[in-house]
């Protein structure tokens, strides 16, 4: 392999995608193998090519079956890909016949790459042979040598080097000792299936130092596949360019954020569950997550919080938050101007659970950060917030965006940016807000006629200007927004019934015009 990388770039004007190209096993069960390897090359951000050398009938109880792809075809594929996708990194994981290993030696050779991680697949954590001994010399002679780094577990070290028995990290220390004398540039030997190890620990040797990598050992059984995505990982970050011990650890880091998101799905009957690395789970683990979409309808009685009003009138977020919503609050908005980031994130988190348990959508006012550390179902950004469009890089397609808008030509951009409504406002002149411009209804219905998006009013309404507000009769005016009117009062459900009674009046009388 080539010790300096080559420029990502050849011609400057083209984009360059890093490019790993794994020659591995299908799992059915898609928590190792192939799958595995496109799971986790997605999401370290590379492009994944798939030699496929055996297809296996597999679930979370063991392998039922395998199938070998004739060693030609293997050798077909492989011409493939490495002569015409400029590939990066080869990842191997389960080659099982000597045949195969050959092959695959000669592409290498015919079509050199940058490196190649070789995760040397014997038996799954099932105790199934996936390569047996026949593959040991093979191994040995022909790819470790060329590897750049090998990635053996236990049991596989332990084969390697003609069966000694690993139970310590010392052990460990040793095994890397004598596997990098048949070859490899650096070896990692993980520790997974270590004994009584609190920590999930794998050594690391590079020819000189040893490196204890260590992390928290996560309490699940869905633990089948992390040997390949780590595989993959290492991959992915050397086909970006990094340094192996950065690449290593990076990827044991990714495995572990990995396992610990996915750690309570229950996926089949066996003793080993797929770990994923792509499932955000939060919300599943809570059992009562929301119903994915906006409902511009969820505009129409709209509450947003205020940290000096609460502390006014000596209440919680959490019972400002359950009494406007037992009042008729259709969706809230945190709005928390001079809380700590720590605290703040905690009353989220608490609110998050009252309107999911009413199936409310709960917003956040300019943070981005506490929306995607406490999973929210959206944001509320100003003009001088986070830019919508980077709000929705950041949070993804299905979250709630909103953004205030005092023009046509703001709610132009809001939606280009991908928003999903607009906050038109002040409407009336308000304290909650200082210095802020009124737009009055005319300047509303303005922005309400050039709006794509659906759109709720907002600045100094209350039960007795709500009326009017919402008969300037445009059809995508859906709700109004309010501060004061349900939080600076010493009955937070009552003002909140009040309002949606005006509000309910209002929609009615509207409907009756339409008729
Ligand atoms: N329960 C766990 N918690 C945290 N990390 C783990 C856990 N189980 C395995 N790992 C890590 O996952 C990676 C794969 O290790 P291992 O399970 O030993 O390999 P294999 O899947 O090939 O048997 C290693 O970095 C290991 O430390
Ligand atoms: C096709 C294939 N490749 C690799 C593994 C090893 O994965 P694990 O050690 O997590 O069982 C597997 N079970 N199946
Ligand atoms: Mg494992």
């Amino acid at each position: 392999m080539q010790e300096d990388k080559a420029p990502m770039t050849s011609d400057h004007s083209k984009l360059k995608i890093p490019h790993v190209l794994t020659v591995a096993g299908s799992d059915s069960g898609a928590g190792a193998g192939i799958q595995a390897d496109i799971k986790a090359c997605a999401a370290r951000g590379v492009y994944c090519s798939t030699v496929i050398t055996a297809v296996t009938a597999q679930n979370t109880v063991g392998v039922q079956g395998v199938n070998v792809v004739p060693e030609d075809f293997v050798g077909e594929q492989l011409k493939s890909v490495l002569s015409d996708m400029e590939v990066d990194v080869v990842k191997t994981g389960m080659l099982p016949s000597i045949g195969i290993v050959n092959v695959l030696n000669q592409s290498l050779r015919e079509f050199p790459v940058q490196a190649l991680v070789v995760d040397p697949v014997m038996v799954s954590t099932s105790g199934d042979v996936l390569a047996g001994p026949s593959i040991l010399a093979g191994f040995r002679e022909d790819l470790l040598p060329l590897a750049d780094i090998i990635t053996p577990n236990l049991k596989e070290a332990s084969a390697l080097l003609g069966g000694q028995q690993l139970e310590t990290v010392s052990d460990m220390r040793s095994a890397a000792k004598l596997l990098h004398d048949m070859g490899p540039r650096n070896v990692l030997v993980k520790g997974g299936d270590l004994p009584d190890s609190l920590d999930a620990v794998d050594v690391f040797f590079d020819g000189q130092d040893f490196y204890e990598l260590r992390s928290s050992r996560i309490k699940t059984r869905n633990t089948h596949g992390t040997g390949c995505s780590l595989a993959s990982c290492i991959a992915a970050e050397l086909a970006k360019g990094s340094p192996m011990l950065q690449a290593v650890k990076v990827a044991k880091r990714h495995v572990e954020s990995g396992l610990d998101y996915s750690k309570d799905f229950v996926i089949g009957n066996g003793v080993q569950g797929p770990f994923d690395l792509l499932f955000r789970l939060k919300s599943y683990a809570q059992n009562s997550w929301r119903q994915v979409g906006f409902n511009p309808n969820d505009l129409f009685l709209y509450a947003v919080t205020d940290s000096r009003m609460n502390k006014k009138w000596g209440r919680s977020i959490t019972d400002a938050v359950g009494a406007a919503i037992e009042g008729g609050a259709t969706i809230v908005q945190l709005r928390e101007k001079d809380v700590e980031t720590q605290g703040f994130l905690e009353a989220a988190k608490a609110c998050l659970k009252i309107c999911r348990s009413h199936g409310i959508p709960l917003l956040i006012n300019d943070r981005i950060d506490v929306a995607i550390a406490c999973d929210a179902d959206g944001v509320h950004v100003g003009q001088s917030d986070m830019p919508a469009r980077i709000a929705r890089t950041l949070l993804g397609p299905e979250k709630i965006i909103g953004v205030s808008c005092k023009t046509p030509e703001q709610a132009h951009q809001a939606w280009i940016d991908g928003a999903d409504y607009i906050g038109c406002g002040g409407v009336y002149p308000t304290n909650t807000k200082e210095n802020n411009l009124t737009v009055g209804l005319d300047g509303l219905k303005a922005v309400c006629v050039a709006s794509k998006l659906p759109v709720v009013a907002i600045g100094g309404i209350s039960a007795s200007n709500a009326c009017s507000v919402m008969q300037i009769g445009v059809p995508n005016l859906k709700g109004v927004a309010v501060v004061s009117t349900l939080f600076d009062r010493e009955s937070i459900l009552t003002a909140t019934r009040e309002l949606h009674v005006v509000l309910q009046e209002a929609a009615s009388m509207s409907v009756q015009r339409t008729h």
